[in-house]
């Protein structure tokens, strides 16, 4: 529940910070979103180097808040064109904007490419909370993000579309959002 209002705080933050109005971002998801939540576990691994605990890949919800394992570094994040390891802090969360976030800022934001990677001496845990848009929200940028002259790069879908197209494919297989692009 907290980590839900968290969440709600932090869409609020986002939508200002693109020049919305407070609730703008909140209204388009939805106002039943949806909340999943993964306990990740990778067991320790004699040979790292020839697998990953999780493929690269974006997540395909609206925003994911993510506990990580103080002890054992283990995520990484694509940054101009390298993998960083994103250090563990101490109190605080990891927040990764997923598909939706690009979809519906119109690409302001990017959906971060993350994966995490196992090692040989330890096991590692974290546990992500993911929002999801209700499945019936119509995912289309506010008329304000399109009308400084770029134009809209997606076309408009429903979080259950793009659900349906994610799950029929692998993790690791392309961004799904290019299949949503105008023109395509
Ligand atoms: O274990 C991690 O740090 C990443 C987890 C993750 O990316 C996910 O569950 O989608
Ligand atoms: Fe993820």
């Amino acid at each position: 529940m907290q980590v839900r209002e968290l969440g709600y705080r932090l869409e609020e933050a986002i939508s200002e910070s693109l020049g919305l109005e407070k609730d703008c971002i909140k209204n388009v998801l939805g106002h039943e979103q949806g909340q999943h939540m993964a306990i990740n576990f990778y067991p320790q691994c004699p040979q790292p180097e020839l697998t990953y605990g999780l493929p690269a890949h974006t997540d395909p919800n609206a925003l994911t808040i993510l506990l990580q394992d103080l002890q054992v570094e283990g995520l990484q994040v694509l940054k101009d064109g390298k993998w960083l390891s994103v250090k563990p802090q101490p109190n605080a969360f990891v927040i990764n904007l997923g598909d939706q976030f690009e979809a519906l800022s119109n690409g302001k934001y990017k959906s971060v490419w993350h994966r995490a990677i196992v090692n040989s001496d330890k096991a590692r845990m974290s546990v992500a909370s993911f929002l999801c848009p209700s499945d019936s929200s119509i995912i289309s940028a506010p008329k304000t993000l399109i009308e400084d002259g770029s134009s809209a790069i997606y076309r408009d879908f429903t979080y259950a579309e793009f659900y349906d197209i994610f799950w029929s494919r692998k993790l690791d297989q392309g961004n799904r959002l290019e299949l949503f692009k105008r023109g395509n």
